[in-house]
């Protein structure tokens, strides 16, 4: 089984419109939505639940009054300043400023502080009209979105395994933080959907150095290319110079947000020459897959 993570670093360079566009063109594949915190492919695919369930992870601890003997020690180890000494309440703990690293509990001797896990979002693996999707959902305000990314995977995995697919295609979370991370490790390839602006150069340089640090094989797309011929130039130029597969071009039309507007991906919307473009960067990503250790 090979599987595919779409990133890009800064948002909104078009990796669902890709994502959304591959789920058209892959004959056979499970999706799965690891932007947890804004997730969006499931507007495209209407999908229809037929597994969900809850997603609980480590909630801020607890002081159990009763047990607490009010030595302070917690406070002195807490590096976020996040237990006080209330004078009517004991030791506290200020729920926004924990950081849920579960320190405390572990040197709390009299073993008054309890970690406990609690809800804070929701996973489905749903039918759509393209195929299994997983994707999740996380509550306003809740962490443990990397926690949450990797579930999603491993769903993904799962789900393909029992339907025989060979193909997870990663719709993945904007910038280079826990859930970017959570969404590269062990993952066959990365394609890495730019534009030519300076931050999407800046933050294509981010994802790289995120892709070196997991050893994970990078590929790079150029959306919207024709905007600004220099930078795109200065794109191609950093990928021959940096030995990143440069795998597609895509160019600026107005129809791709008129085909998301009506909920429908790119290829399916028969949106002229993105349709030749997204579909030569398809084979070229197919091709690039094959060639990876432990194709058929
Ligand atoms: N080639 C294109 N031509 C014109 N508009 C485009 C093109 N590609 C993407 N867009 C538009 O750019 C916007 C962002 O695209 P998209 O939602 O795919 O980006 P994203 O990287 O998934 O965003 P996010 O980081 O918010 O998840 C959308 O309105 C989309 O219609
Ligand atoms: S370390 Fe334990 S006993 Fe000491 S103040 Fe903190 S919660 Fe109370």
């Amino acid at each position: 089984m090979k599987e595919l993570t779409i990133l890009s670093g800064k948002g909104g360079t078009g990796k669902t419109t890709v994502s959304a566009a591959f789920a058209s063109l892959a004959s056979s594949k499970v999706m799965a939505d690891c932007d947890v915190d804004a997730s969006n492919l499931h507007l495209l695919l209407a999908p229809e639940p037929r597994q969900t369930a809850d997603f609980t992870a480590m909630r801020s601890p607890r002081i159990d009054a009763e047990l607490c003997a009010e030595c302070g020690y917690c406070e002195s180890w807490c590096r976020f300043d996040a237990i006080k000494l209330d004078f009517d309440d004991g030791y506290v703990i200020d729920a926004l400023a924990c950081e849920h690293c579960g320190l405390c509990a572990l040197v709390c001797p009299e073993s008054a502080i309890l970690m406990e896990d609690h809800v804070c979002g929701a996973w489905m693996v749903s039918d759509t009209r393209k195929g299994t999707l997983v994707h999740a959902r996380l509550g306003i305000g809740e962490d443990n979105s990397g926690k949450l990314v990797t579930l999603v995977r491993r769903e993904a995995r799962r789900a393909a395994q029992a339907e025989g697919v060979g193909l997870v295609l990663n719709d993945g979370p904007p910038g280079i933080g826990c859930p970017a991370t959570a969404a590269i490790t062990g993952t066959d390839l990365v394609l890495a959907v730019t534009e030519p602006t300076p931050s999407g150069i800046h933050d294509l340089e981010r994802v790289a150095e995120l892709c070196k640090h997991f050893k994970v094989p990078l590929a790079v797309c150029i959306n919207k290319h024709d905007l600004d011929a220099e930078k795109s130039a200065a794109i191609r130029d950093w990928c021959q110079s940096s030995g990143a597969d440069l795998l597609g071009e895509i160019p600026f039309d107005p129809a791709v947000t008129k085909a998301l507007m009506a909920q429908r991906s790119v290829i399916d919307a028969d949106c002229g020459p993105v349709v030749d473009a997204v579909t030569g960067l398809w084979e070229a990503v197919s091709a690039r897959l094959g060639q990876l250790p432990g194709s058929p």
